[in-house]
């Protein structure tokens, strides 16, 4: 995908831009230490304070440096070459530092001397405009200093004083989304050290009256109290000035989008003194109404893309991100100018009703919204009335390419395949629309392009990774597990005893099995658990997260990590997709992740404040084989996708306004199909060539209702819905048991009318109800005329999907392999150090050369195969099973109809990846029928599927 040309790696510039004018290094060593942080966080994190709970738990942990290691491993054993702290000692000579900085680090790191210029930058604070006038000047060095405020100021609504310091309690939040329940999301630290208030005068104001304690009060002589009223006046003229001054930029910026207009923008609001590569360019289209791709690596800066456009453009930014702790993170770094909302499901009605009257109001001016939002009529509806948008936003807009689509793990997402411009277009009414991602290939472009309706020449593509990022790679052998958490160890034994705070996130990306029944038994990712108490063990506070913990827990986890209370974050893919943490200072893979997108996106965590920062990559080719066989684990057959519609469409003529219901969890089991794939089956129904049916918001389809206050039939006399329950419940022990869509159908309403009936009855206490059974709900637009045509389609389609997938697997493993094996160490490659040839390969895979040759051990088939099966077969002659479940079973892969509880006993162990299993259990099961011509693998398949299609 990457336009880049040059394949040397040193050439990837980008992000983020540091001075050109680094000092030289010797002169740095002399620097006092608190000259090479570049941040007050960075303060944090030497104190012995900032250590976490749990390491104070698991030792006795000094509060002074960590004690060095009693073997110092030499460094060239190590995965990693290791940078001792430029901050270490100040005596420290020349020579002690060279030993221990990367090789040709130098030489080839422009990042080395970029890091020291920033910090250099930001001890004298040359980023502040000059001043002008002294009033003016103060302010916008107080609003200049603080990069990351919360948002208290709307430049359309300014609000009154007393309102703003309430606010800054909130972050960006509007305050009834988030308040309750979610304190964890709000950023203390930030909030406080960076309000907007506290910006403008935090002491004198933190004195004022109305935050004195009543014994303070009583203490305050008169003239203090006068004292305080006139600070916290003060305090409010200033941020009135400081507001003013944006007004005024953003005036000037919409009179003129000239670049030096923008550029005092950027100033007055952020801080920084010049846009990044690809910003301005992007923003200035965004101005101008064209629609635009936007790739820029990850922590290039792509939000300030929008956020700069909605405090100029009239109408409401409505960006799409595909997590809710995305939302919430990208809520927060919006500055204090820009107010932001969020719409998810999690959030209480109440909290809803107050955001949308915000955004009728036009307070809200970047609203932030699922995919699956746009399923919702209710809130489709707003935008048609009064409310305009300026922009819609799609962030990581990999998403909408198909080859994203089947359990791409974290990012998976149906709902992506219905941002299409001209749906967008039709329902919203919106003309621009800004796609963004880090990771997209040539396939991957063209798709979002086309979905998005954006002309090609709109397309602003930068470099896909940042030079600060140092890749390794390493292949464990089989006593992968002890290898890589010693690895671990020296790596942090080093780095402790230097006294440099160093924080390693180590991604496990997909949980590497402990054995083959360990996963079959339990998909929960313990292995996170087992990681980081051994570096709790071992003396280096850690967490883990995963999503087998409460989101409470994982959030506290984040938090944590994010406020540099613990060095090290043991994560599965369930975090950290968008993180912005600028410090992090490693990524470690403790397994392969499954594409070079993911990769890319997991390794972009780390060093987005500029330093120079470590990527490790352990690789294992048996990680690699479950990997693969996973990825086949969604696959499903034609015969389930024909069943499948068979269901779908039943009952289905001359109906096309009944609303239909397939409730989740026992169409999963009856069809062997994850819940997701259907969604992804329905949603391919709706969107594709042919619209068969139009998805409806999902909801409990099965009703449990008592009476309380009037009987039954005189409610029923008043009430048309009373009525039609009775008339289609079952009743069981007393209660009324039925289906919402039947309900609704039968008096010709929609379903969402029914359950506010119920809600109103229930709050007038005439009834209590229980809803259970999610089911995903739809309304037919057309029949297929015949359903063998349309699941063959259907099929082809999920199985290119599946075969996108492996083949980005493959690219990965590939892209490892070659690091290790064939690279021939030259160009600065050395040990375990790939960046420049990794760096080529990713570039060569984003631009669309990429190899993904099949390793051989693929395609072998195992000898004892066909008796294994013969064995299981008989031994459960009881059950019918197709191919694919079998194949499954004895892969160890759990699926809805053959959960792990019931199946885990079973002994087998396929060595073949999954296809090739699938392929040879249809055969085997086709040799157990009658001969017939023609042994090819459709015929076998077709065979077994006949003979499958008998038993049903
Ligand atoms: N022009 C700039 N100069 C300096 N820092 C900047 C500039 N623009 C953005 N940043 C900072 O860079 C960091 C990363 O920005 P942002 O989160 O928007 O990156 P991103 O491209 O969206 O990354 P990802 O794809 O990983 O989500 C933020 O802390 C932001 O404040």
């Amino acid at each position: 995908m990457e336009t880049d040309s040059d394949s040397d790696g040193s050439h990837v510039s980008a992000t983020p831009p540091r001075d050109s004018n680094p000092p030289s290094p010797p002169s740095l060593l002399k620097l006092p230490r608190r000259t090479l942080c570049n941040s007050s966080k960075s303060k944090v994190r030497v104190k012995p304070s900032s250590r976490s709970e749990s390491e104070k738990t698991t030792k006795p942990t000094p509060s002074q440096p960590d004690p060095p290691p009693p073997n110092p491993t030499p460094l060239q054993t190590l995965p990693f070459q290791i940078r001792r702290p430029f901050t270490q000692n100040f005596s420290t000579s020349v020579t002690d530092s060279l030993e221990t900085v990367p090789a040709g680090f130098f030489s080839k790191h422009a990042s080395f001397s970029k890091i020291h210029k920033t910090s250099l930058n930001f001890e004298n604070d040359q980023s502040l405009p000059p001043p002008s006038n002294p009033e003016t000047s103060e302010i916008k060095s107080d609003v200049v200093k603080v990069k990351k405020q919360i948002n208290l100021v709307s430049v359309d609504v300014p609000l009154p004083p007393v309102k703003l310091r309430k606010s800054s309690g909130e972050g960006n939040f509007v305050r009834l989304n988030l308040t309750r329940g979610k304190r964890k999301f709000v950023n203390k630290g930030t909030r406080t050290k960076n309000s907007y208030a506290s910006s403008c005068g935090r002491k004198s104001y933190r004195r004022s009256k109305s935050k004195l304690n009543k014994k303070e009060q009583k203490n305050l002589s008169g003239e203090e109290e006068d004292l305080v009223i006139e600070a916290a006046q003060q305090n409010q003229k200033k941020r009135k000035l400081a507001s003013d001054l944006v007004d005024e930029a953003v005036k000037a910026v919409k009179n003129e989008a000239s670049d030096e207009n923008l550029v005092s923008l950027l100033k007055l609001v952020y801080g920084y003194d010049s846009f990044r590569d690809g910003q301005l360019e992007a923003i200035k289209m965004v101005l101008e109404g064209k629609s635009t791709m936007l790739v820029l690596p990850t922590g290039a800066g792509k939000s300030l893309c929008y956020q700069i456009p909605a405090m100029v453009l009239p109408g409401l930014t409505l960006v799409v991100s595909p997590l809710v702790a995305l939302m919430i993170d990208q809520l927060r770094q919006l500055p204090p100018v820009v107010r932001g909302g969020l719409l998810s499901s999690g959030q209480k009605p109440e909290e809803v009703t107050e955001t949308l009257r915000l955004l009728q109001e036009g307070v809200i001016k970047v609203l932030f919204v699922s995919p699956e939002r746009f399923l919702n009529a209710e809130f489709l509806s707003i935008f048609s009335a009064t409310l305009s948008i300026s922009v819609i936003v799609v962030d990581e807009a990999h998403c909408i390419s198909e080859c994203e689509h089947v359990n791409r793990s974290h990012n998976f997402r149906p709902s992506y395949m219905r941002l299409r411009a001209s749906l967008l277009r039709a329902r919203l009414n919106v003309e621009c629309i800004l796609a963004m991602t880090a990771t997209a290939t040539v396939t991957t472009l063209h798709d979002v392009l086309s979905a998005l309706e954006i002309p090609a020449s709109n397309l602003i593509q930068k470099a896909i990774l940042r030079d600060n990022l140092q890749l390794s790679v390493s292949l464990s052998g089989n006593n992968r597990q002890n290898e890589r958490s010693a690895k671990v160890n020296q790596f942090f034994s080093l780095h402790g005893s230097s006294k440099y705070y160093y924080i390693l996130q180590i991604s496990v990306s997909l949980v590497p099995m402990m054995s083959f029944r360990a996963m079959l038994i339990n998909f929960h990712p313990f292995e996170t658990d087992l990681i980081s108490r051994y570096l709790c063990d071992n003396n280096i506070s850690a967490k883990s997260y995963h999503s087998g913990i409460p989101a409470k827990d994982r959030s506290h986890v984040q938090d944590l990590f994010c406020s540099n209370k613990i060095r090290v974050v043991v994560v599965t893919v369930a975090f950290g997709m968008g993180l912005d943490k600028r410090d992090v200072g490693a990524v470690i893979h403790y397994s392969m992740p499954e594409s070079l997108e993911e990769y890319v996106q997991e390794i972009g965590r780390a060093g987005r404040d500029g330093r120079l920062s470590y990527c490790h990559l352990f690789f294992d080719d048996i990680t690699y084989f479950r990997l693969r066989s996973l990825m086949h684990s969604d696959g499903v057959d034609e015969y389930a996708i024909n069943k499948f519609l068979c269901q779908v469409f039943s009952n289905g003529k001359n109906s096309c306004r009944k609303i239909y219901s397939l409730v989740k969890e026992s169409a999963s089991r009856k069809f062997d199909m994850k819940e997701e794939v259907m969604l992804t089956l329905l949603t391919r129904l709706e969107l594709g060539e042919v619209q068969y049916l139009r998805l409806l918001p999902q909801l409990n389809a099965t009703c449990t209702l008592n009476f309380h206050k009037t009987t039954p039939t005189l409610l029923a006399d008043k009430d048309s819905v009373v009525s039609a329950i009775l008339k289609k419940s079952e009743i069981k022990q007393g209660q009324y048991v039925f289906d919402i869509p039947t309900v609704a159908n039968s008096i010709g309403a929609t379903a969402t009318d029914v359950s506010n009936r119920l809600l109103n009855l229930k709050l007038m206490g005439e009834i209590t109800y229980e809803l259970k059974d999610p089911a995903y709900c739809y309304t037919i637009v057309e029949l297929p005329s015949e359903f063998c045509t349309l699941s063959a389609h259907l099929t082809k389609w999920l199985s290119e999907v599946e075969i996108c997938k492996v083949t980005k697997l493959d690219t990965m493993f590939n892209a490892a392999v070659f690091a290790v094996n064939m690279c021939e160490k030259a160009h600065g490659c050395c040990g375990s150090q790939h960046t420049p040839c990794l760096q080529k390969k990713i570039l060569d895979y984003f631009k669309g050369d990429g190899d993904c040759n099949v390793p051989d051990k693929i395609g072998q088939s195992s000898p004892f195969l066909r008796a294994d099966i013969k064995v299981f077969l008989q031994s459960n002659s009881h059950t019918k099973f197709t191919p694919r479940a079998v194949a499954r079973i004895m892969h160890g892969i759990a699926s809805p109809a053959y959960p792990s509880t019931t199946w885990s006993k079973t002994h087998f162990c396929a060595f073949e990846p999954l296809a090739v299993f699938v392929y040879c259990v249809g055969k085997i099961y086709a040799n157990r029928l009658p001969s017939r011509n023609g042994s090819s693998k459709d015929r076998a398949l077709e065979f077994c599927w006949e003979e499958c299609a008998l038993a049903a």
